[in-house]
C-alpha cells in the first residue's frame, strides 16, 4: 500500500518538533533529545508542544499529550523520531498516542534502538492511525546523530573544537590558566557549544597547563555543563586542579591505566572523581575502550576540547564527526583548512559552516 502523503503543514509542523528537540540536545543522556508537536490540522492550530525531559524522561509525546488535554482526539503528532514500543520506566508512547485518540502520526525517522525499530509505528498502524514517515529526515538524523551512533556504532557522535591564533597555532597555557587566542564572543560561542554535549573531554597536559573548568559560565546555563572526562595513564595532575576541587559539583570522569598510583586514585575518588580503567594500547589509553565506557555512562554528544595530542589521536582513530575552529581574524577557508590538518593530520571534512565572531571567525565541518 503507498505510504500517505505529507503536506506543507506536515513540514512546518515538523521545523517546530525539530527545532524543540535541538534545544534539548545535551540534557537528556542516555536518551535522545526529541520534540513533538499536536495541532488541529482543520483550524492549522498548535494544540501542544513537548520535548524529552532533562535526564530523558518523560518522553516528549507524553508531555505533549498531556498538555493537550481534551483536544488531543483526532489531533495529528509530529515527532522527529519514532514513538518508542518498549516497555521502559514508564509506558510505550506509541500506546499512549493510540490511547490518546491521536488520528494521524507524522514522524521524521525511525528509531534504531533494536527495542524499537520499526515497532512503533506498526504499533500505531495497528490501532489505524495513518502514519507518515520522513518528514524533516535529514534534519533529524542531524539532530539524533548522537543517539544513532551510540546505537549503531557504540560510540558517541563527536566534535573536535580547536582555537587557533591567526597563524594556525595554539597558545600553551601557562599552568594557571589558557592563554586565550579568541575574543569574547567566540569565546562565549564555545561555551554555549558545551550546553549541547553531554561530556566534554581533555588531555592530562591541557589540565596542567590550563587548569580549565570546562563548564558552561553563561547566564542560566551552568546546569547545561557537561560531564568532564580528563584522560590520564599515570594521573599526573595537581590535587589542586580545579576539575578534581569541582567534581562533586559537576560529574568528573578519570580515565586511567589500571595500574595506576593507588593514592593519587584514592585521593581523586574522594574529591568525587569518578575512575574508570582502560587499558594501554601503543603507549596510550585506548580510545574504542574509552568509546564504549562513555556509551556506558550513557553519552551520546562528546565534545573533544583538546590539547593538540588528543585531538591527532581522535583523527587517527577516525573518531572525529565533525570540527570546530574558531581562528584569531578573518584567514581564508584555504588557511583555516591548512591549519586544521597541520593540528589533526589528514581527515576528510566538508565545509558546512563559516560565521563572523566579533574579530574572529568560525568554521563547521563534518566528516566527508
Ligand atoms: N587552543 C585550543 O583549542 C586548546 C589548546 N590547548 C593547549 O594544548 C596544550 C596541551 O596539549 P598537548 O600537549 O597536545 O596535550 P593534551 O592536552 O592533548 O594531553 C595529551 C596527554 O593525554 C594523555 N593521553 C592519554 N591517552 C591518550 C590518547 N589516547 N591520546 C592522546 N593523549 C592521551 C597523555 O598523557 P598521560 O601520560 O597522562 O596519559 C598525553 O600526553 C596545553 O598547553 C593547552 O593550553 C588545549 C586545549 C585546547
Ligand atoms: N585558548 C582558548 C580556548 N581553550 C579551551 O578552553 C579551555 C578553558 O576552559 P574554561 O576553563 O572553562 O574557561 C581550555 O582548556 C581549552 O580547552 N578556547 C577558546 O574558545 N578560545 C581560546 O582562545
Ligand atoms: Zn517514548
Amino acid at each position: 500500500m503507498a505510504e500517505p502523503k505529507s503536506s506543507a503543514f506536515d513540514e512546518e509542523m515538523m521545523a517546530i518538533a525539530l527545532r524543540m528537540a535541538e534545544r534539548g540536545l545535551g540534557a537528556t543522556m542516555p536518551n535522545p533529545s526529541v520534540g513533538a508537536v499536536i495541532a488541529d490540522e482543520t483550524t492549522g492550530e498548535i494544540l501542544a508542544r513537548g520535548v524529552t525531559a532533562p535526564g530523558g524522561r518523560p518522553h516528549a509525546e507524553t508531555q505533549a499529550i498531556a498538555a493537550a488535554g481534551d483536544r488531543v482526539r483526532g489531533a495529528t503528532i509530529y515527532v522527529t523520531l519514532e514513538p518508542c514500543s518498549h516497555h521502559g520506566r514508564t509506558g510505550p508512547c506509541a500506546e499512549a498516542i493510540v490511547a490518546a485518540g491521536l488520528k494521524r502520526a507524522v514522524v521524521a525517522i525511525e528509531d534504531p534502538d533494536p527495542r524499537v525499530s520499526g515497532r512503533g509505528l506498526d504499533k500505531l498502524r495497528d490501532a489505524g492511525l495513518e502514519v507518515v514517515r520522513g518528514v524533516g529526515a535529514a534534519e533529524a538524523r542531524r539532530i539524533t546523530r548522537g543517539h544513532i551512533v551510540r546505537i549503531t556504532e557504540r560510540r558517541p557522535f563527536t566534535t573536535v573544537k580547536l582555537a587557533l591564533d591567526g597563524s594556525g597555532e595554539i597558545a600553551r597555557g601557562n599552568g594557571v590558566s589558557p592563554i586565550w587566542v579568541t575574543a569574547e564572543m567566540a569565546r562565549a560561542h564555545g561555551m554555549l557549544l558545551r550546553a549541547h554535549y553531554d561530556a566534554i573531554l581533555v588531555g592530562s597536559a591541557t589540565v596542567r597547563d590550563d587548569d580549565p573548568e570546562l563548564t558552561c559560565r553563561l547566564p542560566g546555563l551552568i546546569d547545561r555543563s557537561p560531564a568532564r572526562i580528563i584522560l590520564s595513564r599515570s594521573l599526573d595532575i595537581p590535587a589542586g586542579a580545579k576539575l578534581v576541587r569541582s567534581a562533586s559539583g559537576v560529574p568528573t570522569w578519570m580515565m586511567t591505566a589500571p595500574d595506576s598510583d593507588p593514592q593519587k586514585r584514592e585521593q581523586l575518588t574522594s574529591h568525587g572523581v569518578e575512575i574508570h580503567d582502560i587499558p594501554i594500547v601503543g603507549q596510550s589509553l585506548w580510545l574504542p575502550a574509552i568509546m564504549e565506557a562513555l556509551v556506558g555512562r550513557g553519552v551520546t554528544r562528546l565534545l573533544v576540547e583538546g590539547g593538540p595530542r588528543i585531538w591527532r589521536s581522535f583523527a587517527e582513530a577516525s573518531l572525529v564527526d565533525e570540527v570546530i575552529l574558531y581562528m584569531a581574524g578573518m584567514p581564508g577557508d584555504d588557511v583555516a583548512m591548512d591549519a586544521i590538518e597541520r593540528q589533526l593530520g589528514p581527515v576528510a571534512l566538508s565545509l558546512v559552516d563559516r560565521r563572523t565572531m566579533g574579530g574572529d571567525t568560525m568554521w563547521r565541518l563534518h566528516r566527508a
